[in-house]
């Protein structure tokens, strides 16, 4: 039993009707579109690791009642070219791959200087994000994908840096009410300067915005110089408030002069990213206003973020709350080697550094004595103690351990809030999903034996005025015999199950979701 993660998956581009077992609520009408590797060999070649696996999105679409489900490989430059070489010939961040299978020196100077495969890779396999009216498949090189959200067609390639100096982009922007989003991207030594970038696509139907893509529409908010040149930090998502950005850059560093010898050293990427504990982490906090940081300078210990939960203002505040790490081990744990391995998988979910869910406040001011924790808000153990002018230490207050995958109720993205839904994290195959309370640290949970939840997304009721009031969607693994996978549908309030809509497919564990409610 459990799930096989090097094991590939097959599509299903026509649309299945799926069984609804249970009662879906009226006003639950729009398509949940997911997406992950699906895909870890080509011919006699394979990926090294899970996250480089070809994406394979499928989609739920729920109307008056019924659900059809349908999963459709994307077919990007990287999966066109590896299907026709029959082998894998793009490199992904753990696997470094040559189009040359006779790997001496020479071929691959060859194949570097001649860029006879894609430059890099168009594997979406992280994200679907929105940007304008359109929807794209993502991952986090310079490279998207647009897709049909209804039919999951693959259609153009989309290059960032046509529109930004930007060599990596995260798979999750922000997006505000007006449907503008925001995301951010690291620029790396361009004119001999590595900076961090923030950005902002402008929603469509504002006029001259009608533009495809809408990245052609794209303001660069403003930019923050990486410390180093060439160790930029590696992160992967950013908070957003009414008025502030919150960008953490972290001690576990990109080094660029690896890189740009990797390929020739028959290396993966991602063996010139690396964690350094001895540093510590800065915390930038930038005004959306001014587009300046604020004069304070935040820092915290060595620690690993990817995923940002949350982030609010309160009384001379910024609150934000992360799920963080004490290592890379997340990466490590997720390389096919180990998960294939019983004994391997046991050792590595041993080392696995426990994902903690973690507050962080920062006062927005440093006035107050040498010393003194700056934090007034009554309702947190966090701290941040004044070091010496314009420099504060912070300390984060643990609000619960073991979780991972965070989604909120996104109208409440920015603003005080409550609630947050999560994998539970212990090991790589989690059979629950929590609702924590942020204020009470009660949760509640949802497990099934045997059954693999993805990361669980909360859809809101229309006219709800309560932050829980809506359900929450998740695809599960079934692996007891005779069982069929099946998308479980919570209610929001109580976490109990409402519904499992059974698909007569086999469906395979992903990253990410994204909704689009039948009225966008
Ligand atoms: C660097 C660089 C590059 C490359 C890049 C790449 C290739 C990238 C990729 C990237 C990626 C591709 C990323 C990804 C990420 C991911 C993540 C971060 C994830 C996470 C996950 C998690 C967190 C999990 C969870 C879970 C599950 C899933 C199951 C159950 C259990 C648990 C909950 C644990 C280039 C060449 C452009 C150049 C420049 C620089
Ligand atoms: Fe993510």
């Amino acid at each position: 039993m459990g799930y096989e993660y090097g094991k590939n998956r097959t599509e299903h581009p026509e649309p299945l009707k799926a069984e609804v077992k249970g009662s879906l609520p009226d006003w639950l009408q729009g398509t949940l579109i997911r997406n992950g590797p699906g895909l870890f060999s080509v011919g006699e070649t394979s990926y090294n690791h899970w996250f480089d696996g070809m994406a394979l999105m499928h989609s739920f679409t729920i109307k008056n009642g019924e659900v059809t489900y349908r999963s459709r490989f994307l077919r990007g430059d990287t999966y066109n070219s590896n299907m026709q070489a029959n082998r894998i010939v793009v490199s992904e961040m753990g696997t470094m791959a040559y189009p040359d299978p006779s790997k001496n020196i020479f071929s691959k100077v060859i194949t570097f200087l001649n860029h006879t495969v894609p430059d890099f890779t168009d594997n979406c396999a992280g994200n679907i994000i929105k940007y304008g009216n359109d929807y794209y498949a993502t991952s986090e090189t310079n490279y998207i994908r647009k897709i049909d959200p209804m039919t999951l067609e693959t259609q153009d390639k989309v290059d960032y840096q046509k529109y930004l100096a930007v060599n990596l982009v995260t798979s999750h922007p922000h997006y505000d009410k007006e449907g503008s989003s925001y995301n951010m991207g690291t620029s790396i030594a361009d004119k001999g300067k590595t900076k961090y970038v923030l950005f902002k696509v402008p929603a469509a139907g504002r006029s001259g915005s009608e533009a495809s893509p809408a990245l052609k529409n794209v303001e660069t908010i403003c930019t923050v110089p990486c410390r180093t040149l060439l160790t930029p930090s590696y992160y992967h998502s950013f908070g957003m408030t009414d008025n502030y950005f919150i960008f953490i850059e972290q001690p576990l560093k990109l080094d660029i002069l690896k890189m740009a010898t990797a390929y020739l050293r028959g290396v993966n990427w991602a063996s010139c990213l690396k964690f350094h504990p001895e540093d510590d982490t800065l915390i930038h906090l930038i005004d959306r206003k001014t587009k300046k940081e604020v004069a304070v300078k935040y820092f915290t210990g060595a620690t690993v973020i990817y995923h940002h939960v949350n982030a609010f203002e309160e009384d001379g505040h910024v609150v934000f709350d992360v799920i963080a790490y004490e290592d890379n081990s997340l990466y490590d744990m997720f390389y096919l080697d180990k998960l294939k391995d019983k004994e391997a998988k046991e050792a590595a979910n041993k080392k696995f550094s426990k994902p903690k869910c973690k507050r962080f406040v920062l006062p927005l001011t440093d006035k107050g004595e040498m010393g003194e924790d700056l934090v007034k808000l009554k309702y947190t153990k966090a701290s941040a103690v004044k070091e010496k002018e314009g420099k504060l230490l912070c300390q984060p207050e643990v609000l619960t351990e073991g979780v991972e995958l965070p989604r909120i109720n996104y109208n409440y993205n920015g603003q005080k809030y409550r609630y947050v839904y999560l994998t539970v994290a212990e090991t790589t195959e989690s059979t629950s999903i929590t609702k924590l309370d942020v204020e009470t640290k009660q949760q509640l949970e949802w497990t099934a034996e045997n059954c693999y939840p993805s990361e669980p997304v909360f859809i809101t009721r229309p006219g709800a005025t309560e932050e829980d009031d809506g359900v929450i969607l998740t695809s599960v693994i079934n692996s007891n015999p005779g069982q069929s996978d099946f998308l479980l549908v919570l209610d929001g309030k109580s976490f109990k199950e409402l519904a499992r809509v059974h698909v007569e497919a086999e469906l395979h564990l992903d990253m990410h979701g994204f909704f689009i409610s039948q009225s966008d």
